[in-house]
């Protein structure tokens, strides 16, 4: 089975206008609020994809109760924890001109709660997936995406790691199966721009030898680049197509990468089910279905 984990869930709250000015007074054209979080959207895709999942993480309040009907409304697996208080937040998404995100800080999530998790993630075993993704709230420690690999390890588990920085970083000595940072990401971690597919490879390599299996290098319009656990370096620009709203792009692309590995085993294939998702989502208005995926699917 393939779990996902988010901290820090969320409703994005999309609204569009022709051009957003900040300090004034904006009127929307139209506004939608769509399911968010990391790991949700990666849940939700792979539904999208047919691949069978659960989703875990911590919910509060009456936007928690929302996101979770909404979610088994649309046929995925729950399995949250509810916090005592506080609310899952709501996430701005401003598309005027350009895109401008505003994502909350979250609940706090108390020790008991934490140690529910951890009780939850003991049940994974042998050829299960965890996917860990997005932000934590505040209030937890920073080393806690590590604690729970050091947890899974030795037990045949397959971990997927979407985070940034420290995060990201302290879980490569326990070997994640996959890691996806974004180009920018990637520089933030070496404290540099990179302007290259070279240095970009290069940056791939240096993470790789400090234990990720495979790491997803996606580039928003530029595409992305996988450099896999043979040694395999697999690029890939991206379809022509509209883009209506890249939020989630990232995660589809995760979704759809684990779909593809799971159907066929390759990671040639699993690269080009995972762009094909990222760019569907990125010309759909929100995530992207199964179909609008495979369809993109034979433009690589
Ligand atoms: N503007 C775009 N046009 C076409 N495809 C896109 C676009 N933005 C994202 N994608 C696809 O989605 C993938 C993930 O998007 P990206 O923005 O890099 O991820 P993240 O949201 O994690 O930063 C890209 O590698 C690309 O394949
Ligand atoms: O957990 P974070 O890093 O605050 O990000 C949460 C946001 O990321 C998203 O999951 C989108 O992620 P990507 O655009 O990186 O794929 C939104 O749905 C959500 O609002």
């Amino acid at each position: 089975m393939i779990y996902t984990v988010t901290f820090n869930p969320a409703l994005d709250y999309v609204v569009r206008m022709d051009r957003f000015r900040a300090g004034e007074v904006n009127r929307t054209a139209s506004e939608e609020l769509q399911l968010g979080g990391k790991g949700i959207n990666v849940s939700t895709v792979l539904r999208n994809l047919g691949v069978e999942n659960v989703a875990l993480g911590f919910l509060a309040g009456f936007t928690g109760r929302a996101l979770e009907d909404s979610l088994q409304k649309n046929g995925i697996q729950t399995d949250f924890i509810w916090l005592d208080t506080g609310l899952t937040r709501i996430n701005v998404k401003i598309k005027g001109g350009d895109e401008t995100e505003i994502n909350g800080r979250g609940p706090d999530i108390s020790g008991e709660a934490l140690e529910a998790m951890f009780h939850k993630l003991d049940r994974l075993g042998e050829g299960d997936v965890l996917v860990v993704s997005g932000s934590i709230p505040a209030t937890l420690p920073s080393d806690i995406y590590e604690r729970i690999l050091a947890r899974l390890e030795g037990r045949g588990i397959r971990t997927v790691v979407d985070a940034t920085r420290d995060l990201l970083c302290n879980v490569l000595p326990y070997k994640p199966f996959l890691i996806k940072p974004n180009n920018l990401e990637l520089g933030e971690i070496f404290g540099r721009e990179l302007k290259s597919d070279e240095e970009i490879r290069d940056c791939a390599a240096q993470l790789q030898q400090r234990g990720a299996r495979n790491v997803l290098v996606s580039m928003a319009g530029d595409g992305s680049l996988l450099l896999d656990e043979t040694g395999a370096c697999h690029r890939l620009g991206v379809p022509k197509g509209k883009v209506l709203n890249s939020v989630g792009a990232g995660d589809s692309m995760v979704a759809g990468f684990l779909a593809g590995w799971l159907e066929k085993g390759g990671y040639a294939y699993a690269h080009r089910l995972g762009a094909a998702a990222g760019s569907a989502t990125a010309f759909s208005d929100g995530l992207a279905t199964g179909e609008e995926i495979r369809a993109l699917l034979n433009t690589f």
